[in-house]
């Protein structure tokens, strides 16, 4: 049948997670984890939703953003869109103008991967499939077919997707059968906020032991003896036979990152992640190499605003970590394009998922990437933070320390109706509380 998208909205949907803490790191101290809310409305009952994650001011820019570029798919039919999805990708990050603005990446670029996810959501419902499993189903030819390669191809050409695509056929079902069985190995970001004490700390590592997570991760940047407190303290309580990983969320100069590391070699990170501007290319190598003889590895991606900057930390040995964010990237389609890189040169992909809504998406890419591209579980562990669940309609699910498989058609990005309206910003009622008892100022009119 088909599907012709009639409408777009744009929603401000912030939750306060600054007031606990939750979500905090060095240098966003404060985050109000929010989203840019994208609704497709089409010619029959299927929506499609999309989200970008933002942590509170500024949303209201990305909704915009999203108006600006609604023209490209209001009007269109999906089967036009999923015809040609690449040429769809690249007029939709293009716009000879808009692209001015850009080009992919910032707000645009965020407004942008918010629309292409709701384009999949759609796709995969009016296909009756998880988004991971519309993937997995994809053949190689359809699965480039969607990429963009412009800017990648000194890299990855479309020969070499194919041909990795092709590999990843054999033990395909095996592969899938394998997650649906045993599901996706995760680690947990939540016990680790720079915003929380001591006793919380150690209070969310018990927690998260017993619910048989054995990989951690702990925010570093905010002073190097609150920063070997902190990691003092989840050693302690998680010892020293699980990982432990750390996040400056770019808070150092290239030498101060390396100095800085040096000093917390002893806890035993497998990872600082974003140690310096998400930009630096070259700094990454930097820090990479120097770290390397304290078996410190580079992590980054959930900054890194597009497949071109990606390529670059690939091609310069910056990263032995690549954390994909679909909500980050334009959408799938350019995800896609960085999984195949990254397999290309063997970079294990751990998607970041720090945010509301991250889980949701980027679930769907490790699942794809084991079953299709990588065919490998090896150093991938897909990030878990654990609030805010409940104001999707169909929430992710960890059961032992791993991801379980959603079998819902669709990509999971739909939210609960009354969360929408209670945390609509500033109309929601949430907010209209926190502003009337002056918890928070309510946005200046200009
Ligand atoms: C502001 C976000 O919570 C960020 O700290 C998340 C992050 O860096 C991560 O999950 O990694
Ligand atoms: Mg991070």
């Amino acid at each position: 049948m088909a599907v012709k998208i009639t409408g777009i909205t744009a929603r401000d949907i912030r939750f306060p997670t600054s007031l606990e803490g939750d979500g905090s790191d060095a240098i966003h101290t404060d985050p109000d984890y929010s989203c840019a809310y994208i609704t497709l409305t089409t010619s029959t009952e299927a929506k499609g939703f999309g989200h970008t994650f933002t942590i509170g001011r500024g949303t209201e820019i990305v909704c915009e953003a999203a108006h600006a570029l609604g023209e490209f798919v209001v009007g269109k039919h999906l089967q036009e869109i999923t015809a040609d999805f690449a040429g769809f990708w690249r007029a939709l990050a293009n716009d000879s103008q808009l692209r001015w603005l850009g080009p992919e990446k910032g707000v645009v670029h965020l407004a942008t991967c918010a629309i292409v996810n709701a384009v999949w959501d759609l796709w995969a419902k009016v296909e009756r499939k998880p988004l991971w499993k519309l993937l997995a189903d994809m053949t190689p030819e359809e699965l480039v077919s969607v990429i963009d390669f412009r800017y990648i191809s000194d890299l990855l050409t479309r020969e070499e997707a194919l041909e990795i695509l092709k590999k990843g056929q054999d033990g395909k079902k095996e592969r899938e059968a394998e997650l649906i069985s045993k599901g996706y190995p995760a680690y947990i970001t939540s016990a680790g906020w720079s915003g929380y004490d001591e006793q919380k700390t150690r209070q969310k590592c018990k927690e998260a032991l017993a619910k048989g997570f054995v990989r951690f991760k702990a925010k570093v940047g905010t002073g190097i003896e609150a920063d070997r407190r902190r990691l003092a303290v989840m050693r302690e309580e998680i010892g020293y036979d699980k990982l432990l990983m750390t996040d400056a969320n770019q808070r150092w100069d290239v030498s101060e990152a390396i100095d800085w590391m040096k000093q917390l070699t002893e806890f035993k990170p497998l990872w600082i992640e974003e140690p310096t501007s998400p930009d630096d290319v070259l700094g990454h190598a930097t820090i990479a190499k120097a770290l390397k003889p304290y078996n410190i590895a580079v992590a980054t991606g959930e900054h890194c605003q597009n497949r071109v900057v990606f390529k670059q930390l690939f091609q310069a040995d910056s990263i032995a970590y690549c954390q994909i964010d679909g909500c980050r990237l334009g959408g799938v389609n350019e995800v896609l394009a960085v999984l195949l890189m990254a397999a290309k040169l063997n970079v294990p992909v751990c998607p970041h998922a720090g945010g509301v809504g991250l889980c949701q998406v980027n679930q769907h890419f490790s699942y794809f990437d084991y079953i299709c591209v990588s065919r490998t579980l090896e150093n991938r562990f897909l990030e878990y933070a654990e609030h805010l669940h409940e104001n999707y309609k169909f929430p992710v699910e960890v059961k032992g320390g791993h991801y379980v498989l959603p079998q819902i058609p669709g990509f999971q990005t739909e939210m609960r109706e009354a969360s929408l309206d209670t945390h609509e910003y500033p109309i929601g009622p949430v907010w209209q509380k926190l502003f009337a008892e002056g918890t928070f100022k309510p946005p200046k009119k200009h």
